[in-house]
């Protein structure tokens, strides 16, 4: 690959999330998210290990726009592939199979692979608290939550400062919603 790996990253994901927005009153360009995820992983979790800095940049890629792995593969190598297929949702499941698979696989993925998942769900959490989905009730916040915390439960072990992290979320909104 030329140039610096990340840098190749950051302008693919940018490229190929062009038209998409996230779903908050902002309607933030979705690439925020790629990049504040992987900001998660080097600034908040100590995390420098490039393939999985790369494959933060890239991991909704596949599962939202039209790249395939083997595009992944060929730019970015077999290591990065993995790390991206580990934390994709196959979309053609139902959501509810969806959701249900991550609980279930998060405790058998790669350490490289945890990290980026509890990164994800940091960022969306932060998002939902501060500005929620449009159209998100609150009960539908109180699931994502509870979703996400026995999602995270399946990723402890491999770095401590996003657990911690994860933890403060988790107690300050059920502290406000008992
Ligand atoms: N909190 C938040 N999320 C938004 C927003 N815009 C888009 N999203 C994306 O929506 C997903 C969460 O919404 P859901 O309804 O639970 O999931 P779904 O897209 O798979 O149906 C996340 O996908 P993901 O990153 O693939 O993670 P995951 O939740 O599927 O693990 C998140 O990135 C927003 O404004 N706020
Ligand atoms: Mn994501």
């Amino acid at each position: 690959m030329s140039g610096n790996a990340i840098i190749e990253a950051a302008d693919f994901a940018a490229t190929k999330h062009v038209n998409q927005r996230r779903m908050n009153a902002e309607q933030a360009p979705y690439i925020n998210h790629c990049i504040g995820v992987c900001r998660v992983l080097t600034a908040e979790g100590n995390v420098d290990d490039t393939d999985t800095l790369v494959a933060a940049l890239l991991h909704d890629t596949v599962e939202d726009t039209d790249t395939t792995f083997e595009e992944i593969e060929a730019r970015f190598g077999p290591t990065v592939r993995k790390l991206v297929s580990e934390v994709t949702d196959d979309k053609t499941l139902e959501k509810k199979e969806r959701k249900r698979l991550q609980i279930e696989k998060a405790p058998f993925a790669s350490d490289q692979a945890k990290r980026i998942k509890m990164a994800d769900k940091i960022y969306n959490l932060r998002d939902i608290v501060k500005s929620p989905p449009l159209g998100w009730s609150e009960q539908r916040i109180k699931e994502y939550m509870e979703w996400a915390q026995k999602v995270t439960n399946g990723c402890r072990g491999v770095n401590d400062k996003l657990e911690a992290i994860l933890d403060g979320i988790y107690a300050d909104f059920h502290s406000k919603h008992p």
